[in-house]
């Protein structure tokens, strides 16, 4: 029987959509919102804000429920603990991420196709654990790195003399600037090219990954956006940190992490041992923590500042504290940190109230699942709701988008550590620079409110504390002043 195309067209999605109904009518799969359409499925059921779509999700559904979006299913985990006996009591089910464009553009140039999961992704994270502790330890190079930086980023903000200043840029070129003094033993004058260019593509980076995300709901169109601007970006990033890469690895690997993993690999090779360390093994690893460590230790910097603009009575009560505690003579240092109660939970209240990452980062089934009786199926795209954690009125009482410190010190005084308070996920696949980000909080932030008061442009209006939707949650642009207090 011969068939024109069209017969041919009709025949296949006659076939795939009785495929589609026979898949979602055989497993139980979690609740939708409802039946979902064949090829678009929910797509006409979500705007891109999930913190506005998951809550009304979640009321009808429950708090597991599934999202159809194209060809992908996603599992929406909600409330801590769904998301504790998914991501920590099953750990290995919930363990691999899904691959992202910036994935597709390496693995299209002939690369590794493990880069997230399995063996490669286990020695990566090691790898990585190792170096940061390594130069955390024993030398608290880490911590002398962080404060030195806040030195120049105090001095740099002295130089805008009361005017106002866009915090954000500063603060994102600052942590920007740690990243690169880990990785390579060098940091950057503000204005210098390498970094200047380094943050912006990878602003740029942040911003169309967002949109280049929409391949993992209809795979095809990457086919169809192979030459776009994103994939340059990706390249021109590439090619920078390769140039950190070529002028790091030989020096001394007590000093940057280039040479340190350059070292690690060459004493694997020597002894004989299997490794996944490589070149580009290397390359994404350093991809990764640029990337994860700069936005969101910046961010999270940004919404503090935003919050003392909108809570001056919280920013007077921390400088009291510091001035009580450390004076103003010299500036804190980690051995300052279980003195200031105060400050310790203000960054917890920021951790929670901004919710930088709502959705945290997404993982990956790597096989079929059993969830609190719901089947979840083989290569599913899970996303732990972590604000449904960090805004929850039964952890937090009844005014969890307040920012309230005190919610994080006890009757005696003391800080309280409520093992709810997940801002960097949980799980083995949790984030590995917390520590690092918590040290560069209490830096950054002591050091500032130290030395500055933080005010409004227009006296008496603070910014609002409106968010907009990118990689992280940030707030929406404002300036700020800086006054710099007596001493
Ligand atoms: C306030 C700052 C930060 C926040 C709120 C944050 C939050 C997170 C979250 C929620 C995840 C996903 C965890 C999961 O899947 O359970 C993550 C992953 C990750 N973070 Fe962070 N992070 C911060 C700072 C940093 C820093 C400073 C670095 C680098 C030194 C870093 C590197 C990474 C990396 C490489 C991953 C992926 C880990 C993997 O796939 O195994 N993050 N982060």
């Amino acid at each position: 029987m011969d068939l024109t195309c069209g017969e041919a067209v009709s025949v296949i999605a006659v076939v795939g959509i009785c495929l589609f109904l026979l898949k979602h009518q055989t497993v139980s799969l979690p609740p939708s919102l409802v039946r979902p359409f064949p090829l678009i499925g929910h797509l006409l059921h979500v705007n891109t804000d999930f913190r506005v779509n998951i809550p009304k999700w979640r009321m009808k559904c429950g708090d597991i429920f599934s999202v159809q979006l194209g060809a992908q299913l996603f599992v929406v985990l909600n409330g801590y603990d769904v998301i504790k006996e998914a991501l920590v009591k099953k750990t290995d089910d919930f363990s691999e991420r899904p691959r992202m464009h910036m994935d597709e553009i390496m693995i299209a140039q002939g690369r590794d196709v493990q880069i997230n999961s399995g063996p490669v992704w286990k020695e990566k994270r090691t790898v990585v654990i190792t170096i940061l502790k390594k130069f955390g330890m024993g030398k608290k190079l880490l911590a002398s790195r962080v404060q030195d930086e806040v030195k120049y980023y105090l001095d740099h903000l002295h130089g805008f003399d009361g005017h106002p200043v866009d915090i954000r840029r500063i603060t994102t070129l600052s942590t920007a600037n740690i990243i690169c003094h880990i990785l390579t033993g060098q940091r950057y004058a503000y204005h210098d090219e390498t970094l200047c260019k380094l943050v912006d593509e990878m602003d740029r980076f942040t911003n169309s990954n967002q949109q280049a995300a929409v391949t993992i709901f209809f795979p095809f169109l990457k086919y169809l956006r192979r030459d776009t601007a994103l994939r340059r970006g990706v390249l021109e990033i590439q090619r920078r940190l390769q140039s950190f890469i070529e002028s790091s690895k030989d020096k001394d690997s007590e000093d940057n992490f280039i040479a340190s993993y350059q070292a690690e690999r060459e004493g694997k090779l020597r002894r004989g041992e299997a490794t996944t360390m490589n070149e580009f093994n290397l390359l994404k690893t350093v991809f990764d923590l640029f990337l994860g460590g700069t936005e969101t230790t910046s961010t999270t910097i940004t919404w503090f500042a935003l919050f003392m603009l909108n809570y001056p009575d919280v920013q007077e009560k921390i400088f009291e504290e510091i001035n009580k505690c450390v004076g103003t003579e010299r500036p804190p240092t980690l051995e300052d940190r279980p003195k200031l109660v105060y400050l310790n939970a203000a960054i917890k209240e920021t951790l929670r109230r901004a919710s930088i990452l709502p959705q945290s980062v997404a993982r990956l089934c790597p096989n079929e699942v059993i969830l609190r009786g719901y089947t979840i199926p083989k290569g599913t795209i899970i996303v732990p709701n972590l604000d449904s954690v960090l805004f929850d009125e039964t952890i937090w009482g009844p005014d969890p988008w307040s920012f309230r410190p005190e919610r994080f010190i006890d009757e005696k005084g003391e800080i309280k550590n409520p093992e709810e308070l997940i801002p960097f996920g949980i799980g083995h696949r949790a984030c590995p620079g917390e520590s690092l980000a918590q040290t560069e909080l209490f830096l950054y932030l002591s050091s500032l409110i130290q030395r500055y008061h933080l005010l409004p442009v227009m006296p008496g209006v603070p910014s609002s504390l409106n968010y907009k939707c990118g990689l992280t949650m940030t707030p929406e642009y404002f300036q700020i002043k800086l006054m710099e207090r007596k001493k």
